[in-house]
């Protein structure tokens, strides 16, 4: 299979004359699976070696929903720290339609999780216990809007009558913009943003609403996952638009704006899970996010933007100090490997198996 190409910035070499090294507050990933098990021991290095801390999904099987769940699941992942790489894993609970709310202000108050994630019912991977009605949960929703806690959105419909690439625009008119106007306190993440119109809601509800971007998202386009042939490797959900919603993410994202920060939703899948007649969604970004989000912000000639999207703006939002360290990115060619080893097989990295232009430095 070749390598698709990405990047067609990259070759009209808008970059030029631009700098080839940048220091910046360490950053913060705000949307991560990990997994658990032989999958967590795998792939949380690579996040861990990229961000200082990281909100961690709780969508899995079963998923976290309930306090003593969170606080279990941080232990496995302190546990499965490579020894001396520090990492402060951000937990949050999974929201179903039996959710209480005051176990969501007891974790919230014992700082046991910081958000909530709200999916609707099938609209992902384990999904499947998620929300089937905002209705059911809108004790839930002014809970959090009184004790500040954020909501995070997984902001797709189900309805299979949808069209795939519409699902998160009717999310947006049918249960986002009425969920803002009915809780008009309550903060608000729109997750992995992927079309031009919610990055202007987002604009407009914010300081309380703002959006994530996730690396992949800045890159491909709809018509990238079937160049070629079908690249399962590029699905995840939402799935990618059409390239004027790319171009409206990459402005978004290095245009400096408060409201939009990092959140890679780095999704590991072992190869097999990916390479089927009925692949799962998800991207496997997480050893090649950072690289790959600093050649956007130079091919815009936006780095001076980008430590505001990648380490203030986020804990800004969720009202934590921005790292005290610095990560330092240097332009120089760097080689990444395919795939990451789980027991017998291997997750496939995002732009694994390239040649990178940015790498990270000491
Ligand atoms: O929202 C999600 C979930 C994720 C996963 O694999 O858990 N994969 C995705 O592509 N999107």
């Amino acid at each position: 299979m070749g390598v698709v190409e990405l990047f067609p910035e990259a070759a009209a070499d808008k970059a030029a004359a631009k700098p080839d090294r940048l220091v910046i507050r360490r950053p913060d990933d705000w949307h991560i699976h990990l997994r658990d098990g032989a999958m967590l021991r795998a792939v949380l290095p690579y996040t861990a070696a990229q961000f200082a801390r990281g909100i961690i999904m709780p969508n899995l099987v079963p998923p976290v929903t309930n306090v003593d769940a969170a606080s279990a699941y941080r232990a496995r992942i302190l546990a499965a720290l490579p020894d001396g790489v520090p990492f402060t894993p951000l937990m949050t609970c999974y929201l179903t339609d039996a959710t209480s709310p005051d176990e969501i202000e007891r974790g919230f108050a014992e700082r046991v999780w910081i958000a909530a994630k709200l999916y609707p019912a099938g609209a992902t991977t384990n999904s499947h216990a998620g929300v089937t009605d905002l209705a059911k949960i809108a004790p839930v929703l002014e809970r959090m809007e009184r004790i500040g806690m954020p909501l995070l959105i997984h902001g797709e419909v189900t309805d299979p009558e949808v069209d795939i690439f519409d699902r998160e625009a009717v999310f947006m008119e049918q249960k986002l913009l009425p969920l803002l106007a009915r809780h008009q306190g309550l903060k608000v993440t729109v997750e992995h943003a992927t079309t031009a119109e919610i990055l202007d809601v987002v604009r407009a509800h914010a300081p309380r609403v703002a959006a994530t971007i996730t690396p992949h998202h800045l890159v491909i386009n709809r018509t990238h996952i079937f160049q070629g042939g079908l690249r399962p490797h590029l699905y995840c959900l939402p799935v990618a638009k059409r390239e004027r919603h790319r171009l409206a993410l990459r402005k978004a994202a290095t245009s400096g704006e408060d409201c939009f920060f990092l959140g890679t939703d780095t999704a590991p899948h072992v190869r097999g899970a990916k390479e089927a007649s009925c692949g799962c969604a998800g991207v496997f970004c997480g050893p090649t996010a950072l690289q790959t989000y600093v050649q956007v912000f130079h091919e815009e000639g936006a780095l001076e933007n980008f430590e505001a999207f990648a380490s203030l703006n986020g804990p800004r939002f969720h009202g934590l100090e921005p790292n005290a360290d610095t990560v330092t990115l240097e332009r120089r060619e760097n080689r990444v490997a395919e795939s990451v080893a789980v027991d017998e097989t291997a997750v496939v990295v995002f732009r694994g198996d390239e040649t990178l232009p940015w790498g990270i430095g000491g």
